[in-house]
C-alpha cells in the first residue's frame, strides 16, 4: 500500500529558483501550495528563524482553501534561501527577488501579503512595478517611517538585534516576550523551532549583523511615495504592537489613497498569528471583494 501524501506540508511544497543580483547567482527558497487562477505572495518578517513556512502557518490553510496559490517566499538572508549582506535597501533587494519568482513561474499579477519587514518589501514592490499588484495585506510594516510617538529603534527591535549578535534561547525568550501580546500562548515547541530554524543557519544571523553595520538604514522610509501606489490596501496592525508601534500604520493610511485599517486589541507584533481566524476571514473576504 503506498502513503498517502499530505500535499500542504512544507517539504511536499518546497521548491527554489535561481535569482541574479549583479554577477552572482542565489538560489531562492519558496513554498508552492494550492493551484488557484489568482496569487497571493506571504512575505515574511525580519526576525532571527523568520520564513514563509514559518510566519505563516497559521494562514496558509485559509487562502488555498478560499481558492488560492499561496506562494511563501524566503528572503535571502533567511530560510533555506541563500545568505547575503544587504548594503544598500533591503525593501528593494526583496522586491527584486519578488519580481525574480513571479518572472520565473510566469506570473503577471499577484496580491501581496505582509508581515513587517514583508510589508516593506510589499511597498516596494508595488512601487517598483505597479501594474503586477492586485491587493495589499499589510501588518506591521509597509515603511511609513518612524513612530511619531515611541523612540526608534523600538524595545523589540532593540531586542531583535541583540538576539543577531547573541543567539541563544535566553535572548529569543526575551524577544519573543515581546513579540506577541500574551506570550503564555508562545510554546516551548514553537520556540525550540525557532531555536533550531536561526542555529541552523549562523551565516544568516552573521549577515544580517553585518548588514545593519554597513547600513542601518535597511528598509528606507517611502513615506513621501505611498501616494503612488493605486493598489487597494488593508492596513492591519496589534494595538500593542512594541516593535513597530500602531502609529506608523496611521501614517501608512494617510498615504495610500485606497487604504483601511483594521487594528486588534490584545495584540502584538504578529496579528496573522495571534488573531489567525478573524485576520484570515478579513483578509480572504478583503481579496475576494
Ligand atoms: O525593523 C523593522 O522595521 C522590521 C522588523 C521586522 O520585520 C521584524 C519581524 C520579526 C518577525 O516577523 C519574526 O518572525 O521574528
Amino acid at each position: 500500500m503506498s502513503a498517502v501524501i499530505d500535499p500542504r506540508t512544507e517539504a511536499e511544497t518546497s521548491r527554489f529558483f535561481t535569482f541574479v543580483e549583479g554577477d552572482t547567482q542565489l538560489r531562492v527558497h519558496y513554498n508552492d501550495v494550492g493551484d488557484g487562477d489568482e496569487t497571493v505572495v506571504m512575505l515574511h518578517g525580519s526576525g532571527p528563524g523568520a520564513s514563509g513556512w514559518a510566519n505563516f502557518n497559521r494562514n496558509i490553510d485559509a487562502f488555498a482553501d478560499a481558492g488560492y496559490r499561496v506562494l511563501l517566499l524566503d528572503c535571502l538572508g533567511w530560510g533555506k534561501s541563500d545568505s547575503i549582506v544587504c548594503t544598500g535597501s533591503r525593501s528593494d533587494l526583496n522586491a527584486r527577488v519578488l519580481k525574480g519568482l513571479l518572472d520565473t513561474l510566469g506570473i503577471e499579477r499577484a496580491h501581496l501579503l505582509g508581515n513587517s519587514m514583508g510589508g516593506h518589501s510589499a511597498v516596494a514592490f508595488a512601487l517598483a512595478n505597479p501594474a503586477r499588484v492586485g491587493k495589499l495585506v499589510l501588518m506591521g510594516g509597509g515603511t511609513g517611517g518612524p513612530s511619531q510617538f515611541v523612540p526608534m529603534p523600538t524595545e523589540g527591535i532593540k531586542l531583535l538585534q541583540a538576539l543577531y549578535r547573541e543567539p541563544t534561547i535566553e535572548n529569543l525568550k526575551k524577544m519573543l516576550n515581546v513579540f506577541v501580546y500574551d506570550p503564555s500562548t508562545l510554546t516551548e515547541e514553537l520556540m525550540q523551532a525557532r531555536l533550531q530554524n536561526m542555529l541552523a543557519r549562523r551565516d544568516h544571523l552573521d549577515n544580517f549583523v553585518k548588514s545593519s553595520a554597513a547600513n542601518p538604514k535597511q528598509f528606507p522610509d517611502y513615506g513621501h511615495r505611498l501616494n503612488e501606489i493605486k493598489a487597494p490596501a488593508l492596513v492591519i496592525w496589534g494595538r500593542d504592537d512594541r516593535f513597530v508601534p500602531m502609529d506608523v500604520g496611521l501614517r501608512l493610511v494617510w498615504g495610500l489613497p485606497n487604504a483601511d485599517f483594521h487594528i486588534f486589541g490584545r495584540c502584538g507584533h504578529w496579528a496573522q498569528w495571534e488573531h489567525a481566524a478573524a485576520f484570515n476571514r478579513m483578509a480572504v473576504e478583503f481579496l475576494a471583494d
